[in-house]
């Protein structure tokens, strides 16, 4: 049987937190490392597909946090790539509400809706801090109106579930500015992983061909103990290291997908249960030709539906990619399993019904529809974690704590900017920033050890033995190895 490779860190998962970080390792003179990625490609949840002509993005699509006091990084990244982009406002969304006869509803109806739900959003985030537990609401604090009509259900579906329940400021906004903008390039979002990953891995023609970059490696099994971690993937290769970083998503580890051995602590596991998933699915459809409103303000759209989230939100691709003639339509959690679990053929029929709701029976078909399944996908199991509001910073702490030699990083793992592209990115450079200081603490302290075993051997040689001879005699005795390392006896490496 061959023996293992060995190495002295190996990433799990080459998305944008595990590129970031074997980054960090690399140009700080931590080039022996190994990437074990599932999949065949790099970019993870950052996926950009050829469909109807163009290339639309599965995954990530905007660079959220622009234009404020700090600069967001992957907006730099991006800059330097040349990166097309256009910048996206979604918050005429509201404005264009249209109802199942496609009647668009008035503007300051929708304007008094959208302000009524952010009142009782932040109603809520208060009766939630004031009772944490769900205790008794009765003591000064007042119930939230629940949305109940379909304008209401679809403003509260863009509130919660496309705009992340944020009823306070949120950190990319805050710190990175509100702007949001979309990528529209033919290379994709990845284009900016590739150039990362250009910077330390070797690459030729625009792929990368550095044999540490191991594509179509399912890791199955770490094995860790005091000395290092042994990884097993699905195809049987074995691999060693002095330490494992693992990048992959909060659901693919609540999937249990790895095991761990010795199993992960109750501290870690808790706080990974504690931590949701969320399911967000973009759906596209190409049209002949386009039957929509273009132009200021006219970009995102909302159908109201009784039934909360069913294919509320709507956006032309026109602005991004003119001519075009394509359409995205955004489902979250509960419907984008459904969909997700039944044929393109009958959600094309739903999403087809739902556009001649709004703009008439004359409409054209669709001549193509494409489903990105993120939720069935076993190397992503969502599409971002989502801590509850009312959470203490301890669960990601826990979720982003090392075991032993098993480090964690990825989106789900950064305190600030969770559920980001810079979330990744940041979180990624943080975990190879920690690691570099685990490992010179480890290098001091094996330093430190075989100074203090020299000093206490050093005057026993000398009462009989001149530096030449011990040094030769030193192979006739059981001595631990630490000692060869020691220069203070002659000896600048291992000679054992
Ligand atoms: C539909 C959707 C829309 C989004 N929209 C935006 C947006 O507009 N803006 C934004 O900033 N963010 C957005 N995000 C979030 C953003 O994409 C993620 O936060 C970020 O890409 C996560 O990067 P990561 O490195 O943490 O994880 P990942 O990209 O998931 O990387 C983990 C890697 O690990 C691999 N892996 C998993 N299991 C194993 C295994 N057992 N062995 C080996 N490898 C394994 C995976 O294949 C993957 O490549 C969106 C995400 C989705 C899904």
């Amino acid at each position: 049987m061959e023996s293992p490779s060995r190495c002295s860190v190996i990433i799990i998962g080459a998305g944008v937190s595990g590129i970031s970080t074997a980054k960090v390792l690399a140009e700080n003179g931590v080039e022996d490392i190994t990437i074990l990625e599932a999949s065949d490609r790099i970019g993870g949840r950052i996926r950009k597909e050829g469909f109807g002509g163009f290339s639309v993005e599965l995954g990530a699509g905007w660079i959220a946090g622009v234009g404020g006091k700090e600069s967001n990084p992957v907006w730099e990244l991006a800059d330097k790539s040349g990166l097309r982009t256009c910048f996206s406002d979604y918050s005429n969304a509201r404005y264009n509400i249209y109802d199942k006869s496609g009647k668009i509803f008035p503007s300051g109806i929708a304007a008094d809706s959208y302000k009524k739900a952010v009142e009782s959003a932040i109603q809520k985030l208060r009766n939630d801090e004031a009772n944490p537990c769900g205790g008794d609401l009765s003591k000064g604090t007042e119930p939230p109106s629940m949305p109940k009509t379909p304008m209401e259900l679809a403003i509260d579906f863009v509130l919660h579930d496309f705009e992340m329940a944020e009823v306070e400021p949120i950190s990319t906004y805050l710190d990175f500015g509100e702007r949001e903008f979309l990528v529209a390039d033919e290379r994709g979002y990845e284009f900016l992983l590739y150039k990362m990953a250009a910077d330390f891995l070797f690459t030729s023609e625009g792929k990368i061909l550095d044999s540490r970059l191991k594509l179509n490696k399912v890791v199955r099994e770490l094995q860790h103990s005091r000395n290092g971690v042994t990884v097993k993937t699905e195809d049987g290769s074995v691999y060693e290291a002095s330490y494992v970083i693992s990048s992959v998503s909060i659901g693919v580890l609540k999937s249990q997908l790895i095991s761990f051995n010795p199993p992960l602590p109750k501290w870690k596991t808790d706080a990974i249960e504690k931590c949701d998933v969320m399911v967000y699915t973009k759906i596209f459809l190409k049209f002949p030709y386009k039957f929509w409103p273009c132009g200021p303000g006219k970009e995102f759209f909302l159908y109201a539906h009784e039934r909360r989230g069913y294919y509320t939100f709507w956006q032309h691709m026109e602005n991004a990619y003119p001519g075009s003639n394509i359409l995205v339509v955004t489902l979250t959690n509960g419907e984008s399993k459904r969909v997700e679990g039944q044929p393109d053929g009958d959600t094309l029929k739903e999403a087809m019904g739902v556009l001649r709701d709004m703009f008439g029976p004359n409409i054209p078909d669709a001549t193509d529809i494409l489903v990105p399944r993120w939720w069935n996908n076993r190397f992503q199991c969502g599409s971002y974690s989502n801590y509850p509001i009312i959470s203490n910073d301890d669960v990601v702490q826990n979720i982003k704590a090392p075991v032993g030699r098993i480090f964690f990083t990825g989106e789900h793992t950064s305190v600030r900017f969770n559920g980001y592209v810079h979330g990744g990115y940041l979180a990624g450079i943080d975990t190879g920033k920690a690691l570099l200081e685990e490992m010179e603490k480890e290098k001091k302290e094996m330093e430190r050890k075989s100074d203090n075993q020299t000093f206490l051997l050093e005057p026993l040689l000398a009462l009989t033995l001149t530096q030449t001879e011990a040094v030769s005699n030193l192979h006739k005795c059981e001595i631990p190895t630490q000692l060869y390392l020691s220069s203070k006896i002659g000896i600048q490496e291992a000679i054992l």
